[in-house]
């Protein structure tokens, strides 16, 4: 699988633009991989994560076409995560030489979202699933199960776990420490590539709810190694980062690069 990130900063972007703190003029004047938008990843350029306002920017900046995207796996409807009123410029009239339709997975919120406001075009350019915890489905030659995720607790947010050409890669955020029952469906599977979220710095807290932090990481990563669920040859992405944590990119890389962590930066494309 080819993992293109397009984004991966935390809500507010890293840096925020509306902030003057430390990180933040830091990260602008450093520029380069300090510069982080929104949360988002493609997987052989036809499965997207989550679709955000920056969608747009990231497919320019990085000249894909995502007209090609064929299944987008929301993961809940933060903001960050969702902006379906951008998916209008795929519609009929809009756009033009597409060939087939947008398949929107997500949560019953987002499918309520989704079909606000785009509901009156399902058909030849978009169409709806409401995605089910632990039920896979099948999304093009892939195979995508839902899991639950610790984030919103009014919201079903899920993360996914994608199967592909006899590989297997984790979309974990927006996730706190993983509920039991994904924890006991992630025993005795093995992943190539899991793309976690590290929002926060360490913090001393190592079952971190709603977002997790670099302690949480480090245990998580203890675990799937002790498990074995992460084979010799799989790799940890991090990404989400806030600029709260204060720290720069290198930063991160010098704090994960003992454990063979890596650290994502938007733009770098990978293949597990
Ligand atoms: N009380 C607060 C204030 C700010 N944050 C920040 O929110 C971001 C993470 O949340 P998203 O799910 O919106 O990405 C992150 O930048 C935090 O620093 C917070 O967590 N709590």
């Amino acid at each position: 699988m080819k993992i293109h990130f397009l984004g991966t900063a935390a809500s507010e972007g890293f840096p925020n633009v509306f902030c003057s703190c430390e990180a933040c003029l830091t990260a602008r004047k450093l520029g380069g991989k300090n510069i982080r938008t929104r949360a988002s990843v493609i997987v052989d350029d036809t499965l997207k994560f989550d679709y955000s306002a920056d969608s747009q920017m990231q497919a320019l900046r990085d000249g894909i076409d995502l007209g090609r995207i064929e299944h987008l796996l929301v993961t809940h409807t933060h903001y960050d995560h969702f902006y379906p009123g951008d998916l209008t410029s795929r519609i009929e009239g809009f756009a033009h030489g597409i060939e087939h339709p947008l398949w929107i997975h997500g949560n019953d919120l987002v499918m309520y979202h989704a079909r606000q406001a785009l509901g009156k075009f399902e058909g030849d350019r978009v169409r709806f699933n409401r995605m089910k915890p632990f039920q896979r489905i099948a999304a093009g030659s892939a195979w995508v199960t839902p899991l639950h995720a610790d984030h919103d607790p009014m919201e079903t947010c899920l993360l996914y776990f994608v199967e592909k050409d006899g590989k297997t890669l984790l979309y974990g955020n927006d996730t706190g420490w993983f509920p039991e029952d994904t924890w006991a469906w992630l025993k005795g599977k093995k992943i190539d590539m899991a793309i976690l979220d590290c929002t926060h710095e360490k913090t001393g807290i190592k079952q971190k709810n709603y977002h997790m932090n670099a302690d949480t990481i480090l245990e998580v990563h203890d675990i799937f190694v002790k498990e074995q669920i992460l084979g010799e040859a799989g790799r940890i992405y991090v990404t989400h980062f806030t600029h709260n944590s204060t720290l720069m990119h290198e930063d991160w890389e010098s704090m994960f690069e003992p454990y063979g962590i890596c650290v994502a930066y938007d733009g770098l494309t990978v293949h597990c």
